[in-house]
């Protein structure tokens, strides 16, 4: 199984504080895995160091097997790794297809070269809806962003990672202050781009249950450090997790 991005003994300080320790990883590309541990275990740190967000104080980060440990965000971003923000690239007053359209168009700006024709209006358009499609979200094509409900605009986010053909979808908890209607829709989503060739999810997840079905993997942090990788069955025996995150009771599964 090839990675599509590794970490070797990754690790970043804040001031006397070690918020990610000498993490070593590897993600398998077209899997879905999930990052899971308590509150300040290092969840965000780590996927701020994925993204470039943050550089770390020691170790390194590859990336289809190259190194991009000093990689910016912007390259990182142009390399296919896509990190899902609270909407700053969307426009508020504008619908939701012509979001998407817009980034499609952008997108297609970047790769422009001679040998390239510019794809139509109409293609964009089609291929917006498609985007929309996947993340559940074409009947609200026409309503101004602005307007969505707090799930809906989750979505929105990650079809605008998809038209950016993010090969690398790093969410971070996208079920975070959803209604309890919502977070069913949005693990459906999940599904749908699980679906798809070219896509990997890496997903942060403060509650292991909701992701513990749809995970092909987990990788748990704890304090910083890696407590353990593997299958969601290898993750719930593992007793060092069971001791740590689940209070050593193994039918206590949720951690709030
Ligand atoms: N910029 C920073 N400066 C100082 N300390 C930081 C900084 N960012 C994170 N930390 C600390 O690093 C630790 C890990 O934080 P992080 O946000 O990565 O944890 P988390 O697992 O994502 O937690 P949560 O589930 O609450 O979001 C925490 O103790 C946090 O206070």
């Amino acid at each position: 199984m090839n990675s599509i991005i590794e970490t070797k003994d990754l690790t970043i300080a804040f001031g006397g504080h070690v918020a990610v320790n000498q993490v070593s990883v590897q993600l398998p590309e077209n899997q879905f895995t999930s990052v899971i541990g308590p509150n300040g275990a290092g969840k965000t740190t780590f996927f701020n160091l994925l993204s470039g967000q943050l550089k770390p104080t020691s170790g390194q980060v590859f990336y289809q097997g190259k190194e991009i440990t000093d990689w910016s965000v912007v390259e990182r971003t142009r390399a296919g790794i896509g990190r899902s923000f609270q909407l700053t690239n969307v426009f508020p007053n504008v619908t939701v297809l012509e979001n998407i359209r817009l980034a499609i168009q952008s997108r297609e700006k970047v790769r422009f070269n001679l040998f390239r024709h510019f794809k139509s209006y109409t293609a964009f358009e089609e291929e917006a809806h498609e985007l929309l499609d996947i993340v559940l979200l074409d009947e609200k094509a026409e309503s101004l962003a602005i307007h969505l409900s707090h799930g809906e605009k989750r979505k929105l986010e990650i079809a605008m990672l998809l038209a950016l053909e993010t090969k690398l979808l790093l969410l971070d908890e996208p079920t975070a202050g959803m209604s309890l209607e919502e977070v069913p829709t949005i693990l459906r989503v999940i599904e749908n781009i699980k679906k798809q060739e070219d896509r990997t999810i890496v997903l942060i997840e403060h509650k292991m249950e909701m992701v513990l079905d749809l995970s092909d993997r987990m990788m748990v942090l704890f304090n910083g450090e890696l407590l353990a990788e593997g299958t969601p069955e290898e993750i719930m025996k593992n007793e060092t997790v069971q001791e740590a995150y689940l209070g050593g009771d193994p039918n206590e599964r949720v951690h709030t």
